[in-house]
């Protein structure tokens, strides 16, 4: 695999922790012997991301937000913009996490406006999209996904920072992992997006990955898969599991 298709694991700590506990857990990782080949990103919240950085120093594992604002600096109470991260040194966002999308309203546009501030601001995306329950039933998961990365290229033409997060809703936080065929389904149907709207030269560089209740215990079959080119991880990421996660090609 080239080294920009890299495995990549991310982990996603939500608003879990304090500045202690995240340190601690960067020491677990930081002790463990981790598969060299794997790119690693954890996203703490946003007061915990330049302690966190500081204590990955000298690691391969770097650091997300865990969401940002398009606007640079203006009357935006509670938000951090992409320049801010970006004069922070943080190389990475997630956008369009689902909790995102269904707690605070954020819409297709909002989230296509956030991944174009922040590769102008030179931060790389971890782009999330997933159907929820009800969509999967009425079958329409892979035209949820579709409409969410056309919205998005609509405003992006350049793919080449962003990882796209395959997170379907009903499989997040509630143990129900997407069988390794439910994930792979949707994951070429992204491919097959991409072939169609990004160019071949571009798709062969896209990194894919599955989010929703991957675990110590069913990550290895899971990244086996061809098509599953990493993992965007909640609550494991959180625990001393998260090394296995990470080591799962090993
Ligand atoms: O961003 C991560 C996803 O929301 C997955 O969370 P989970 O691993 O706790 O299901």
């Amino acid at each position: 695999m080239s080294a920009d298709r890299k495995f990549f694991v991310g982990g996603n700590w939500k608003m879990n922790g304090t500045i202690e506990s995240g340190k601690k857990l960067v020491e677990t990782i930081k002790s463990a012997k981790l598969d060299s080949n794997v790119e690693v990103v954890v996203a703490p919240p946003a007061l915990h991301l330049l302690p966190v950085q500081e204590a990955l120093k000298g690691t391969q594992i770097q650091v997300a937000g865990q969401n940002a604002y398009h606007q640079v600096s203006g009357a935006f109470t509670g938000e951090v913009s992409v320049s801010q991260l970006q004069d922070a040194n943080i190389p990475w966002v997630i956008i369009g996490h689902s909790e995102r999308r269904t707690l605070f309203g954020e819409t297709d546009a909002n989230v296509a406006e956030k991944t174009k501030a922040a590769l102008k601001h030179d931060i790389s995306v971890i782009l999330c999209v997933g159907e929820t329950l009800e969509q999967r039933e009425k079958n329409e998961s892979i035209n949820v996904v579709v409409r969410q990365l056309d919205a998005v290229k609509k405003e992006v033409d350049d793919w080449t920072k962003i990882v796209i997060a395959y997170e379907p809703v009903w499989a997040i936080g509630t143990g129900k992992v997407a069988t390794p065929e439910q994930a792979e389904e949707v994951h070429a149907a992204i491919y097959d997006w991409a072939v169609k709207n990004l160019g071949q030269g571009a798709t062969d560089k896209l990194r894919v990955i599955y989010g929703g209740s991957v675990a110590g215990k069913n990550c290895k079959e899971l990244a086996s898969k061809p098509s599953i080119l990493g993992f965007l991880v909640g609550g494991a990421s959180l625990k001393p599991e998260f090394v296995d996660i990470i080591n799962s090609k090993l």
